[in-house]
């Protein structure tokens, strides 16, 4: 059987994502490895990592096995030489021609999926281009309305805005924005972790999801008769649940995922649990894109310390969502182990 391609972007050429790369190909993972990056980058972050790996430019030709440490690549030269830990404008070209290959791949089939590594948002703005994340520059790479859902084995989280400054939040959570985002995540519940009746909690935006009105009244007057209205339509929503208790463990045995109203107000219930096992999803797109939940770790970068599990569950995830799309019956990722869904199957 021919290996699913799996291309990894390697984002921030001065931080950790070139050496995960390394650690990612070391590992006996089931993929046709395709690392979108600059040849000699990869070079020098292997022997940063005491490993040794094969590269071999990709030519796109099929392939049944890959030996641990072999990787394919799909060249992209660097403007400047890395310094480890210290990021330069001069390559900010180089990494957003590295996303661009690619969703122009993904969308062309060359690639059954990305995988991307951290890349420095300030870096790619301070060489004077606009650019918020990774999310967005595939949404409107895509055309797509999209959500950013952080997942763990035991937690899946999406966000109703993203990377935007805190003031700027309240005005972007409206009830359209809001509807959008629940159809969205509801629809990819179903169809990319194979729950058939989410179970959706909305977290508050207010202390104590506005306290009656009392502490804000973006609940009385966005959220709670919008939520009332898809609960009409047959689904099944939460709340609007006071963000400081919904993830006790009572709470959580109610849901199969949490929409938060903004990026601080549960990636870090995430990320202070599990960060070595939970990987970044952007719903919507037309093509599967996983990353890990981590940053560039700039001052772990060039030490070969830093820690590869989100970039190995990030791949194994999409490993897991591209053999889904091929699948007729499945489970979601994850889901099984928590006794929600049949084992992983093909239909005959
Ligand atoms: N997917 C992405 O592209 C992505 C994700 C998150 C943050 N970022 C960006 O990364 C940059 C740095 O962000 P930050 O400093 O807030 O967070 P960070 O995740 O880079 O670092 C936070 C702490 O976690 C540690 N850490 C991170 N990854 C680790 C790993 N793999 N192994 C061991 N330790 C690890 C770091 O050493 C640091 O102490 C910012 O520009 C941010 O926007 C990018
Ligand atoms: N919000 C993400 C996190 O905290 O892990 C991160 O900034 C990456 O986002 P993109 O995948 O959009 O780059």
């Amino acid at each position: 059987m021919t290996l699913p391609r799996l291309a990894v972007t390697a984002g921030e050429p001065a931080g950790v994502g070139p050496e995960l790369i390394a650690q990612l190909a070391a590992t006996p993972l089931a993929a046709d490895l395709v690392a979108i990056t600059d040849r000699d980058l990869l070079v020098r972050a292997a022997a940063r990592c005491d490993l040794r790996i094969t590269l071999a430019d990709d030519d796109g030709s099929p392939r049944e096995q890959r030996t641990p440490g072999s990787l394919r690549v799909r060249h992209v030269p660097l403007g400047a030489e890395e310094i480890p830990g210290r990021p330069d404008p001069r390559n900010a070209d180089h990494v957003l021609a590295t996303l661009t290959e690619a969703a122009n791949g993904c969308t062309a089939g060359r690639y059954a999926a990305v995988v991307t590594a951290p890349l420095q948002k300030a870096a790619i703005n301070e060489a004077g281009i606009r650019f918020s994340g990774h999310t967005e520059f595939f949404a409107e790479h895509a055309h797509a309305n999209v959500v950013m859902m952080l997942a763990s084995p035991e937690l899946r989280v999406a966000l109703a805005t993203t990377h935007l400054p805190l003031g700027a939040v309240p005005a972007a959570i409206t009830r359209t924005s809001l509807e959008r985002t629940l159809r969205i995540l509801h629809a990819e519940l179903r169809g990319k972790f194979d729950i058939a009746a989410p179970r959706i909690a909305v977290l508050g935006l207010n202390p104590h999801a506005g306290e009656s009105g009392h502490l804000g009244r973006e609940e009385l007057d966005t959220i709670i008769p919008l939520l009332d209205r898809l609960r009409a339509e047959g689904m099944m929503l939460i709340g609007p649940l006071p963000a400081d208790t919904a993830f006790v463990p009572a709470q959580r045995a109610r849901y199969d995922a949490v929409l938060a109203m903004y990026h601080d107000q549960a990636l870090p219930v995430l990320k202070s649990e599990a960060f070595d096992r939970t990987v970044n999803l952007t719903l919507g797109l037309p093509f599967i894109r996983t990353s890990v939940d981590h940053g560039t770790a700039l001052d772990l970068a060039g030490t070969g310390r830093a820690d590869p599990s989100s970039l190995i569950a990030a791949a194994n995830m999409a490993l897991e969502l591209v053999a889904r799309r091929g699948t007729h019956l499945s489970s979601s990722p994850w889901g099984e182990e928590r006794g929600e869904g049949p084992i992983l199957r093909k239909t005959p």
